[in-house]
């Protein structure tokens, strides 16, 4: 298997869609989800690149992993539940800081899933945006609790924290997305944003890193000396 080219990883607190996101995307379908166990990762050839998209657990006793999985990432996406504002918070208070091992420009994207649940007029069914809505991250009703201005204003705090100027990144307009697993709505915008933005970034990390093989086609011949015995 050839090795990656570059890296996105998914954050975000449990329950919020993470894998659903992935499965949609990469799948396209929307099937029942068991809560992530550590880690996994998808691989996405996109143009001549192979990149690969890690999907996180959110939960507190996997907490430790997150900086693991992003060492080295070329863009995380940081994934929260719009019908619950706490999904919000606690990606500015647990997992914000586990980005420190990623690459040092790279991208990030704010993303607020299942909207569908508050698209949906009341008494449709509002229910069924988690598995578990006694846990952290569950409980999505069919009211939404946060805009998309602050997921816009989060953007702006991710860029002060890495102490980032506005006009060297993206435009939080441009990295900030509403989608829903469930129905498809801008999942492809999302994850095909991404890849686009990435590029980049995977050539720049290939410029800097040091030569891992050496080309022997391409290498030159060495030059013959007229010493030794037989010349
Ligand atoms: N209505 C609705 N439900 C969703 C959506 N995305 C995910 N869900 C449901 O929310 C629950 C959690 O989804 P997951 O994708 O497993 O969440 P996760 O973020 O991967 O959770 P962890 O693996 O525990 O971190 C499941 O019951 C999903 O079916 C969505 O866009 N709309
Ligand atoms: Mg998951």
């Amino acid at each position: 298997m050839r090795k990656p080219d570059g890296k996105i990883v998914l954050l975000g607190d449990m329950n919020v869609g993470k894998t659903s996101l992935l499965q949609r995307y990469m799948e396209r379908r929307f099937p029942d989800t068991v809560s992530t166990v550590g880690g996994a990762f998808y691989l996405k050839q996109w143009r001549s690149y192979n990149i690969s998209i890690w999907d996180t657990a959110g939960r507190e006793q996997f907490h430790g992993l997150g900086s693991m999985y992003c060492r080295g990432a070329a863009a995380v996406i940081l994934t929260y539940d719009v019908n619950h504002a706490q999904s919000l918070l606690e990606l500015e208070n647990r997992f914000l800081g586990l980005t420190d091992t990623a690459s040092a420009d790279c991208l990030f994207a704010v993303v607020g899933n299942k909207v569908d649940l508050s698209e949906e007029a009341p008494g449709e069914g509002g229910q069924g945006g988690g598995r578990d809505p006694g846990q952290a991250g569950g409980g999505s009703g069919g009211s939404k609790q946060v805009q998309l201005e602050d997921a816009m204003a989060f953007y702006k705090k991710i860029l002060k924290y890495k102490m980032l100027d506005e006009k060297d990144v993206p435009a939080a307009e441009q990295m900030c997305f509403e989608t829903s697993a469930k129905t498809g709505k801008n999942v492809d915008l999302l994850f095909e944003t991404v890849f686009d933005m990435v590029v980049p970034v995977i050539l720049r990390q290939r410029a800097q890193a040091p030569p891992q093989t050496v080309d022997i086609a391409s290498a030159p011949p060495p030059a013959r000396t007229r010493s030794g015995c037989c010349s």
